[in-house]
């Protein structure tokens, strides 16, 4: 299975500069991106159906005058509303060989809109005109097609920084665009279409969906055994906060850890071992923590999940033993406003870290970057040294070394108590059966995000680590 590269809008401008400078004809690429625009349009109308196409003054506007024209020619009832009349270029061609009914109109008339407004060439919020076109497509009831994107979203960023176009359905071309799957660009753009007019398949993009794609789950050899899948250390919370950790350590066993072992003081083991089996528990502290992972059976360690107030020492331990780390929550806010000094630590060792940050901790962490979510992740990925994911929704995987992906499969569902637990103990499950950092994180991400889906209403992060990840994992090896 091929990685789904995701190309941000001045790659894409440089795909299409660079096959253009090999003799491609331009109009000719808006002739075949508006003919997937009017398919997808054809098959939401009924015979001689009425559509409305928003056209904008630039290229995506061209696309929806060449896609009005198609569907015209295919007996549809075509009404052209324009912004401004194309200038020059290809969208003006598009618009001087477009005949038929233009002006104003009711959009509530019409059984589908084409919104053509705007594309990758979008550059400030929509004001004026523009705005009211926008608002009275929204709420007029009709569903609505994007071209490329919705328009309002900004391609790089998925940020809306006025109003937007909420789309039914979204044709893009070539690769999917960062505004696609980041939100709130993701909620505005429906079911996205990718269609292929034709440029050369993008290849080593830093930046791709996240899928099965990007990277391989582990299968046992026959003749292995549990210290050689791996061990894992999980460091347990005090008494009265076992939950995390137990949800780490569990989530990391199901995800085909060998053999994990909740390490902390004893009273908070006692509270451990009336829930755990197969897990073990070891009595330690920080230094205790850091003892056990100098054995060669440990193969990657967990701070942080309900972690408490030991969670800078025992993570100080954990990045000294040279193994390959996850630090999550306590474990991360231990360093607020200390990211350098982390990434001194990181970088002592050759070996896999992974940071996973939701958005209040990667603020208190990384407090001087700002942008998009995708620039902040690859922002703190450079910086650090670690591997971060950057969690939510729209979950972002960036390594240190430039890659980076987006996971789009995580169902709001996800969104619980203990469920960033679950999803570090996966990815700490994965480095331990050797999986290197950002793939371990991205196969985390993606098989957490699938085994929300498949719970649904009602999951809580118990079930997470129950057999619905074991059903996941069978479905991807
Ligand atoms: N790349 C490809 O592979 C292919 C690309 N194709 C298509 O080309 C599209 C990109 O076309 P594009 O570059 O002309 O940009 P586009 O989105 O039409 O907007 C630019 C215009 O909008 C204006 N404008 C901007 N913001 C504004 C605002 N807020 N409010 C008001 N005006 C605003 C801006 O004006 P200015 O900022 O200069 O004032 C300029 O006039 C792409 O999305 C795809 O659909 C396909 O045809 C073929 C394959
Ligand atoms: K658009």
């Amino acid at each position: 299975m091929r990685a789904q590269p995701i190309l941000s809008a001045a790659a894409i401008r440089a795909a299409e500069a660079a096959w253009f400078a090999n003799g491609g004809d331009s109009f000719a690429l808006m002739q075949r991106a508006a003919g997937e625009v009017a398919r997808a349009a054809a098959t939401r109308l009924p015979p001689g159906g009425r559509v409305l196409v928003l056209a904008g003054p630039g290229n995506n506007g061209g696309d929806g005058y060449v896609a009005a024209r198609l569907l015209a020619d295919a007996g549809f009832a075509v009404q052209v509303t324009a912004l401004a009349a194309p200038g020059a270029g290809d969208a003006a061609r598009a618009a001087g060989e477009w005949c038929g009914a233009t002006g104003p109109a009711d959009p509530a008339r019409f059984d589908l809109i084409v919104d053509a407004l705007f594309g990758i060439g979008l550059a400030r919020p929509l004001e004026g005109e523009a705005e009211r076109l926008v608002l009275a497509a929204n709420a007029s009831g009709a569903p609505i097609l994007a071209v490329d994107i919705p328009s309002g979203v900004d391609a790089d960023t998925g940020a809306v920084p006025g109003v937007a176009i909420n789309a039914v359905e979204t044709m893009t071309f070539h690769t999917a665009k960062p505004g696609h799957l980041l939100l709130p660009g993701r909620l505005h753009t429906g079911r996205l279409q990718i269609a292929d007019i034709g440029l050369p398949p993008a290849q080593g993009t830093p930046l791709a969906l996240n899928g099965p794609g990007l990277w391989r789950l582990p299968v046992p050899d026959a003749d292995t055994h549990k210290y050689a899948r791996g061990g894992v250390l999980v460091w347990s919370g005090p008494v009265l906060a076992t939950g995390a950790s137990r949800l780490a350590a569990t989530a990391a066993l199901r995800a085909g850890a060998g053999a994990v072992t909740l390490v902390g003081d004893r009273e908070a083991l006692l509270v451990q071992a009336a829930h755990v089996t197969a897990v073990m528990l070891a009595e330690g502290d920080a230094q205790g923590f850091g003892r056990l992972a100098a054995s060669p059976k440990v193969k990657a360690l967990c701070v942080g999940p309900g972690a408490g107030p030991q969670a800078r020492c025992v993570a100080g331990a954990a990045l000294q033993s040279g193994k390959p780390l996850l630090l999550d929550a306590d474990a991360l806010t231990a360093f607020a406003g200390e990211a350098e000094h982390l990434a001194r630590l990181i970088r002592r060792h050759d070996r896999p870290v992974l940071l996973t940050p939701h958005e209040g901790e990667f603020a208190r962490l990384f407090p001087g970057l700002s942008g998009s979510k995708l620039a902040r992740a690859q922002a703190a990925a450079a910086l650090s040294g670690a591997v971060v994911i950057l969690k939510g929704a729209d979950g972002v995987i960036a390594a240190p070394d430039g890659r980076a992906a987006i996971t789009a499969n995580a169902p709001g569902w996800l969104a619980t108590a203990g469920s960033g637990d679950v999803l570090a103990g996966i990815a700490t499950g994965m480095l331990a059966q050797g999986i290197p950092g950002f793939e371990a994180a991205a196969a985390a991400c993606f098989l957490h995000g699938e085994a929300g889906g498949r719970l649904g209403p009602g999951l809580i992060s118990e079930d997470l680590c129950g057999p619905v990840l074991r059903e996941v994992l069978a479905a991807l090896i």
